[in-house]
C-alpha cells in the first residue's frame, strides 16, 4: 500500500476503534480517500476491535487494498491497545455497543464506560501528546468524559464527542422545511448531551432563500413549529432510524464523524460556528469539566467556544435540562468506572 506520489505530506496516524462494524464499514472509505485530512495527507491507518473480530478486519483491510488509494501507506488491523494507540495524531472512538430499539443512550453506560477506562489508560501511555480525539461511541459524552478523566496527560482541548450528526440532522430538517439545500442554513446549535435532551437551537441561525439571507425565524414563520415539532423530530432522530433500520445510523454517522475532523483539521470560515462535545471552561454556566456541545468556531486547529449568544429564559431551560442529566451521567460512569 505504499504510495509513489512525491507530493503527499509525511503520513498521520490515525485510529479507528470499532473498526469492523457498521460505521466503520462507511468510515474508513471516506478517510483513506483524503476527504478529511487532504489529498496531500498520507495516512497509516490503526484499525482496533476484539479478538474474535480480527478476521472481519482483515476482509476490511483487503477492501482497502482493492480500492486502491494513493494516500494509505499502510494498515495496522490490531486487538491490541498499546499497537492501536501508539503514536497516533487522530483517535476515532467509534467501538462501543450500540443501542436497540425502545433503550435510551444513557442504558449503554454501564457496559460502554469501562471501554473508555481501559482505552484512556492506553491513550495516555501511548499516543501522541497533540493527539485528536473524537468519541462517537454512546453515551458520547460521557464516554469522552471518562476517557479523559483516565489520559490526564492529554491537553483538556483535545477532546471531543461528535454531536455533529444532530448538527447535520437539524439543517437537513429547515433545509426541508424550505425546500432549499442544507447547505443553505448556516449556524444552528446543538447544545448539551447527544441524548434526547439536547437543545436543537436555530434562534441565530440564517437561511438563503431565492438569494436573500434571512434568520430561519423570518423564513419558516412558524415559531410553534421551531419550539416544539422540529426540536423533537432532531432530538429523537437516532431512534426513528433504529426503529426503522433495526439498526443504529451508520452511514450518516460516518458523513458527520468526517464533518467535525475536517473542520478540526481545515477550520471554519469566518463568522460561522459548527457543534462539538467539548470539554467545558464553564461558559453559558455549564459545570466546569463536564463534556457538553456548544457552538464551536475553529481556527488553526484551535477550538473556541462562541461567546455571547444571548439565552433567553426558555433557551435557559432547555440548556439546564440537559446539562442535568449529564451531571447525572457523569456520576453514574465515575461510580461505574471506579469500582473496577
Ligand atoms: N455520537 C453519535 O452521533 C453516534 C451516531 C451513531 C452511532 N453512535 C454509536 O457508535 C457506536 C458504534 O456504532 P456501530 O453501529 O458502528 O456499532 P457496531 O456494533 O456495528 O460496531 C461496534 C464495533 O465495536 C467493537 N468493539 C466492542 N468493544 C470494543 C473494544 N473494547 N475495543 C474495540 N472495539 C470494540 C465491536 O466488536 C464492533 O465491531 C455505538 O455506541 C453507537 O451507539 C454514535
Ligand atoms: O441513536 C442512537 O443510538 C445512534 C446514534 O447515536 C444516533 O444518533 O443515530
Amino acid at each position: 500500500m505504499a504510495s509513489s506520489n512525491k507530493d503527499v505530506k509525511d503520513p498521520i496516524r490515525v485510529v479507528i476503534t470499532g473498526a469492523a462494524g457498521q460505521i466503520a464499514y462507511s468510515l474508513v472509505y471516506q478517510i483513506c480517500s483524503g476527504e478529511v485530512f487532504g489529498k496531500d495527507q498520507s495516512i497509516i491507518l490503526h484499525l482496533l476491535d476484539i479478538t474474535p473480530m480480527m478476521g472481519v478486519l482483515q476482509g476490511l483491510i483487503m477492501e482497502v487494498e482493492d480500492i486502491s488509494l494513493p494516500i494509505v501507506k499502510n494498515v495496522i488491523p490490531t486487538d491490541n491497545e498499546e499497537t492501536a494507540f501508539k503514536d497516533v495524531d487522530v483517535a476515532l472512538f467509534v467501538g462501543a455497543m450500540p443501542r436497540k430499539e425502545g433503550m435510551e443512550r444513557k442504558d449503554l453506560l454501564s457496559a460502554n464506560v469501562k471501554i473508555f477506562k481501559s482505552q484512556g489508560i492506553a491513550l495516555d501511555k501511548f499516543a501522541k501528546k497533540s493527539v485528536k480525539v473524537l468519541v462517537v461511541g454512546n453515551p458520547a459524552n460521557t464516554n469522552c468524559y471518562i476517557l479523559a478523566h483516565y489520559a490526564p496527560s492529554i491537553p483538556r482541548e483535545n477532546f471531543t464527542c461528535l454531536t455533529r450528526l444532530d448538527h447535520n440532522r437539524a439543517k437537513g430538517q429547515i433545509a426541508s422545511r424550505l425546500k432549499i439545500s442544507p447547505d443553505l442554513v448556516k449556524n444552528v446549535i446543538i447544545w448539551g448531551n447527544h441524548s434526547s435532551t439536547q437543545f436543537p437551537d436555530v434562534r441565530f441561525s440564517t437561511v438563503v432563500v431565492n438569494g436573500k439571507e434571512t434568520s430561519v425565524y423570518e423564513a419558516i414563520q412558524n415559531d410553534n413549529w421551531l419550539k416544539n415539532e422540529f426540536v423533537s423530530i432532531v432530538q429523537k432522530r437516532g431512534a426513528a432510524v433504529i426503529a426503522a433500520r433495526k439498526l443504529s445510523s451508520a452511514m450518516s454517522a460516518a458523513k458527520a464523524i468526517c464533518d467535525h475532523m475536517r473542520d478540526w483539521w481545515q477550520g471554519t470560515k469566518d463568522n460561522e460556528w459548527v457543534s462539538m462535545g467539548v470539554i467545558s471552561d464553564g461558559s453559558y454556566g455549564i459545570e466546569k469539566g463536564l463534556v457538553f456541545s456548544y457552538p464551536i468556531h475553529i481556527k488553526n486547529g484551535k477550538l473556541s467556544i462562541v461567546q455571547d449568544l444571548k439565552l433567553d429564559d426558555w433557551s435557559r431551560e432547555m440548556i439546564d435540562k440537559t446539562q442535568k442529566e449529564l451531571i447525572e451521567e457523569k456520576n453514574d460512569a465515575l461510580t461505574a468506572t471506579s469500582s473496577q
